[in-house]
């Protein structure tokens, strides 16, 4: 008989979540525990990120820590996968999730500014992996899951730097998918459409944002926290053990327009 569902199964994996303390980052944290895995989430903010490593541990019963980590600061990050090593023995699981998104006309966007978003959505990715990667060459195990956009698949006006960075991760998610599955380490992006976190919602009334709702998603709605579960589920999980440089959308359909 072929494993079926249980090729789902978390139990007893070890996963690293970026940007773990709110939005999609702890809605992936409670879809990962509710398959069994304990966690390591990190983001900028210590509190935050420990109120909800610790909601989440007392909720679902799995071991979660949190830690503050700016993925930016590559002295941050060692120390992010030397507390991992440390607490569970090793990581299974990576998953490069923080981000941020900053708006504008190209004329109103400042270099400092454009930076910033690649030095968070790119550099800091690359450094994760760079940081993890020779733990699980040694394990010859490993699932690395990229947080791109179907703004790195499609574009949309006033959204230069963040579109330049999703680009560049869907790309960094193939190279890294060739070069690592020697190794037992896949690498695979989701590629979310429009969900209503903190990132989205102090835009969620505007007018550009409520006539690209209805203008570019099938599904004619925001996306619902859960919804991103299921992708984080199957691609840290054994189910996708035959992809690696695959991007997964999950977008109410606007990329197939
Ligand atoms: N929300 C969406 O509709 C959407 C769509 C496509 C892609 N994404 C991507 O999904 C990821 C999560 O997005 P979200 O909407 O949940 O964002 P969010 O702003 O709600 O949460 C982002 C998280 O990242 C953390 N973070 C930001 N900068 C950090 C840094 N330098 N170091 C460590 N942590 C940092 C924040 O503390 C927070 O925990 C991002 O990569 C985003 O680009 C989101
Ligand atoms: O205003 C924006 O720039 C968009 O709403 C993004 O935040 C998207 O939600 C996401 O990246 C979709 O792919």
């Amino acid at each position: 008989m072929l494993p079926g569902i249980k090729l789902f199964d978390l139990t007893g994996r070890v996963a690293i979540i970026t940007g773990g303390s709110k939005g999609l980052g702890s809605a992936m944290a409670e879809g990962l525990a509710s398959a069994g895995a304990n966690l390591l989430l990190t983001s900028r903010n210590q509190d935050e990120v420990e109120a909800t490593a610790a909601q989440i541990q007392a909720d679902y019963g799995n071991k979660v820590i949190g830690m503050a980590a700016d993925v930016t600061d590559p002295d941050q990050v060692t120390a992010m996968t030397e507390r991992a090593i440390s607490e569970f023995g090793k990581i299974d699981i990576l998953i490069n999730n923080a981000g941020i998104n900053i708006r504008g006309p190209i004329d109103d966007i400042t270099l400092e500014e454009f930076q910033d978003v690649q030095n968070v959505n790119v550099t800091g990715p690359w450094l994760c992996v760079r940081s993890v990667v020779p733990h699980m060459k040694k394990a010859q195990y490993g699932k690395i899951i990229n947080l791109a956009s179907t703004l790195g698949l499609v574009g949309m006006s006033n959204r230069t730097p963040y579109t330049s960075s999703k680009g560049a991760m869907v790309q960094m998610t193939r190279a890294l998918g060739l070069e690592l599955c020697e190794y037992g380490i896949t690498c695979n992006a989701i590629c979310p459409g429009p969900f209503l976190t903190p990132m989205n919602e102090p835009f969620a009334e505007t007018e550009e944002i409520k006539k690209f709702i209805v203008g570019a998603v099938a599904m004619n709605r925001w996306a619902r926290m859960e919804e991103i579960q299921g992708a984080a589920i199957f691609l840290a999980s054994d189910a996708s053990s035959y992809m690696t440089g695959s991007m997964v959308t999950v977008d109410g359909g606007w990329t197939a327009r």
